[in-house]
């Protein structure tokens, strides 16, 4: 099994995280609590209350679990396209694969990096949604201390099932829409490059801007169902299951909820995908 595309998808995956990360906690904050108007008060807001640290709530756990999540994802992609075509990274090019393939390995790929990543979304989440400013002599201190104090503080109350809470909501976000991530990838690039080139790196920005983009948009009602189920049972409501989650929302917010965090997700998406696909293809290119 080739190892260098597990290699270079965690490599390209913190890139982008910290690059989309302050747009990530504006959106989860969207999502789940009901107290901003919008993307720009919820910046204000954010910025006036906790400084610019605010954005950066949650990203030490996702930094170090990207190793894991992105790894598993473009290489149990890659490694699926190479069982179902027998062909490998760099022949890919001149024997290109069809969408059909390109979107079973990116379901498979989806799907099993749900599960590594459901733990440390959940911590994520939490913490992101932590709005005391930096703790201050005197001001009550924030539920949890860090992502290993948070991931201790569910395990205790919760136990190990506590951990995957949301998870069943982040598996199906994921499957499918990682599918539509590498088909869209796929197609925009062979669109744009002469059969049996590599795309010039113009190409790949471009095409992985909008594969993130793509992909996040039909992510987009799932994404808010499961950032609610994983706050569930804190200031939020608890829920009796996904669906539930599904109906009480849309009962008492409107259809619009499904939508909420559409805009930044998207925008988030464009740069992170691109610098993701940008620097995952260099690195797979350079390593021959
Ligand atoms: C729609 N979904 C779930 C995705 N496209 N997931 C792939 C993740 C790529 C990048 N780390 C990101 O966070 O955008």
């Amino acid at each position: 099994m080739p190892v260098e595309e597990f290699v270079a998808g965690w490599i390209s995956g913190a890139l982008g995280l910290v690059l989309g990360h302050p747009f990530d906690t504006v959106k989860v904050r969207l999502q789940t609590q009901n107290t901003y108007r919008g993307i720009v008060d919820c910046m204000v807001k954010t910025y006036r209350h906790e400084s610019l640290l605010g954005f950066f709530k949650g990203m030490s756990f996702p930094i170090a679990s990207i190793a894991v999540v992105n790894s598993v994802l473009f290489g149990v992609y890659s490694n699926t396209l190479l069982v179902l075509t027998a062909t490998s990274h760099q022949e890919r090019r001149a024997q290109p694969p069809s969408y059909t393939h390109v979107f079973i390995a990116g379901c498979t790929g989806g799907f099993l990096q749900a599960y590594c990543l459901a733990p440390f979304d959940l911590i994520k989440v939490r913490l992101q949604n932590q709005t005391e400013p930096r703790a201050q002599p005197g001001s009550p201190p924030p539920q949890y201390r860090g992502p290993v104090h948070c991931a201790a503080s569910i395990f205790q109350e919760e136990g190990p099932r506590g951990l995957f809470r949301g998870a069943w909501a982040l598996t199906l976000r994921d499957t499918p829409t990682l599918g539509i991530y590498f088909a869209t990838y796929e197609w925009l690039c062979r669109q744009s490059t002469p059969d049996g080139q590599n795309p010039s790196s113009a190409t790949v920005l471009v095409a992985g801007g909008f594969a993130g983009i793509t992909s996040w948009v039909t992510a987009t009602p799932l994404d808010v169902i499961k950032s609610r189920m994983q706050m569930a049972g804190l200031k939020q409501r608890e829920y009796q299951g996904m669906l539930d989650c599904m109906v009480s929302s849309a009962r008492q917010e409107g259809l619009g909820v499904f939508f909420r965090g559409l805009t930044i997700n998207s925008a988030r998406a464009f740069p992170v995908n691109a610098v993701t696909f940008l620097s995952y293809e260099y690195l797979l290119h350079s390593w021959g």
